[in-house]
């Protein structure tokens, strides 16, 4: 396990461009060794965050954690694969359900898997290992992986409102060079949020513009509708926000470390305040993509495990005989939400959602849930949480970053609610997880710890400013508490069975 740690690793982490978060006087490698070496709850992993663009390292993986890019690529993405594939560049330019020039594409005929195995070769990847190109392909064959597989739930959804059963064996053309690119790029052969749907999938109009929603094209789609751009590209600008918390969060935790409270309070103000922006971007999500649309294009981000559209998994043909499951593509691999419950120790219960919690945790770039577990083991052995809750005003500014995740994990239950729930029985989401127990699951635990805090801050230390918001924080966190527990009880008498979760 510790050689194949390193040779991850060696490949790129010591390197002009990169600070190392981790305070000790040895070289990084040194650490690493160290840190692999040791064992017990005081050593954690050493970790490297970029600090500068870096372009000229093809090596390097697109997804890693830097403070020029937050959790974007590192680089945006290509937008269009080389000559040598382009039969699958067509494939993938033809196959929306409506087409950049309005006309019908092979999706809204039935027709792409009938292209897929009439027009596709099967492409040799194995001297491929340019990241950004290996990038670039593992998103374009899932893009055709997941159309090829749901095309006939989205050709049955659309006439009957039902998904039936999706195809069960993916083509070696698509299926052997996914499965080799997935390896190459240590993910799971199947579409994923960051390294696909998502964050691998937005051009500049302006290239040298900024990542704002007006400068801001899709490079691949499934139905080809404004509110599918929407969707997506509203998660990418929320990202583009990530650089900062990324510095927020390392610099909160040095200052935890070394006891050093008035940077400790900066940090916190200058996250809460990032959290605070990345929500006022999520609300844009109303008015960029529709909720009465959102169905019409879902389908094809539906995963294959825990899915009845696919009870007997899929089998990779050429790849084994053995049928394998993958969650759907979710906003649940997104890291800002897991950043702020690893960094600031937001206790979750122990059930059978709180696993789903985790697994959904694997769904993303290496990189990504390397940072994650850093911040996590690196939060506990400098005691954050405690070291916040000593003092009164510290602890208000930890209260309000705990309120900046109920917030943006209230709204988004209430997307979940309008775009969904309001207009399918279908018990799962697109990621697997039981669609009106698992969210608030999650809420619930945030509203809890809100109420729990915001009780035992001592009010007669706190700033006049402080003082009312943590009283308002509270009082709101007890509020909705009450309504959400109401809201699900009633939610369930119609989604039965919403207690199985794989
Ligand atoms: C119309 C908009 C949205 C809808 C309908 C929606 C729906 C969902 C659903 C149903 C889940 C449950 C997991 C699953 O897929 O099985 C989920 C999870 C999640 N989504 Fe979204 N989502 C939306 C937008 C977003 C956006 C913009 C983000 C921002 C990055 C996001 C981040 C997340 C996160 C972090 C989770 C895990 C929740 C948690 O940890 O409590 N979602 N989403």
């Amino acid at each position: 396990m510790m050689s194949s740690f390193f040779a991850k690793q060696r490949s790129y982490v010591v390197r002009r461009g990169f600070t190392q978060v981790f305070s000790s006087s040895s070289s990084l490698l040194q650490q690493q060794q160290a840190a692999a070496l040791r064992s017990g709850p005081s050593s954690i992993r050493a970790f490297s965050v970029l600090t500068e663009q870096v372009k000229d390292t093809p090596t390097l993986p697109m997804f890693t954690v830097g403070t020029p890019n937050g959790f974007l690529p590192r680089q945006d993405p290509l937008v269009e694969l080389p000559d040598q594939f382009q039969r699958l560049e067509s494939l993938l330019q033809r196959m929306p359900l409506q087409l950049l020039d309005g006309q019908p594409g092979l999706l809204a005929s039935g027709q792409f898997g009938e292209a897929v195995r009439d027009e596709l070769p099967l492409y040799d990847v194995d001297q491929i290992e340019d990241q950004h190109l290996l990038s670039a392909l593992f998103r374009d064959y899932s893009f055709a992986a997941s159309a090829y597989l749901l095309e006939p739930c989205d050709v049955l959804y659309r006439q009957r409102k039902e998904y039936g059963l999706g195809r069960k064996i993916l083509p070696m053309n698509i299926a052997v060079p996914l499965d080799k690119v997935a390896k190459k790029i240590h993910s799971k052969p199947f579409m994923e949020y960051a390294l696909s749907y998502a964050l691998y999938n937005y051009k500049r109009l302006n290239p040298l513009g900024d990542l704002t929603y007006d400068n801001l094209a899709l490079i691949r789609s499934f139905a080809g509708s404004e509110s599918e751009k929407g969707f997506i590209l509203n998660h990418v600008t929320m990202v583009s926000h990530t650089p900062k918390l990324v510095k927020y969060a390392v610099g909160a935790l040095d200052a935890a470390a070394s006891k050093d409270r008035a940077r400790f309070d900066q940090q916190l103000a200058g996250l809460n305040e990032t959290y605070e922006t990345i929500n006022n971007e999520m609300e844009m999500m109303w008015s960029r993509s529709l909720p009465g649309d959102y169905i019409s294009f879902r389908t094809f981000i539906m995963g294959t495990k825990n899915q009845p559209m696919f009870p007997d998994g899929v089998i990779y043909e050429g790849v084994s005989d053995q049928p394998v499951v993958h969650r759907g593509e979710s906003g649940a691999n997104d890291s800002i939400v897991p950043l702020a419950d690893n960094l600031l120790q937001i206790p979750m219960p122990e059930n059978p959602l709180t696993v789903v919690l985790k697994d959904f945790r694997s769904y993303r770039p290496t990189n990504h849930r390397e940072f994650l577990e850093y911040v996590q083991d690196r939060s506990k052995k400098v005691n954050l949480k405690e070291f916040a809750l000593q003092d009164p005003n510290s602890a208000a500014l930890y209260l309000s970053n705990v309120d900046q995740v109920r917030a943006f994990r209230h709204r988004h239950w209430n997307f979940t609610k309008e775009y969904i729930i309001k207009y399918t029985d279908h018990p799962v989401a697109t990621g697997g997880s039981p669609i009106v127990t698992w969210l608030p699951n999650q809420l619930g635990s945030v509203l809890e710890l809100l109420d729990e805090i915001s009780g035992t801050i001592d009010r007669e230390q706190l700033t006049e400013g402080n003082k009312i918001r943590v009283d308002e924080i509270g009082k709101r966190a007890v509020a909705q508490k009450r309504f959400l527990a109401r809201e699900v009880e009633k939610l369930k008498e119609r989604f039965q069975n919403q207690d199985k979760t794989e």
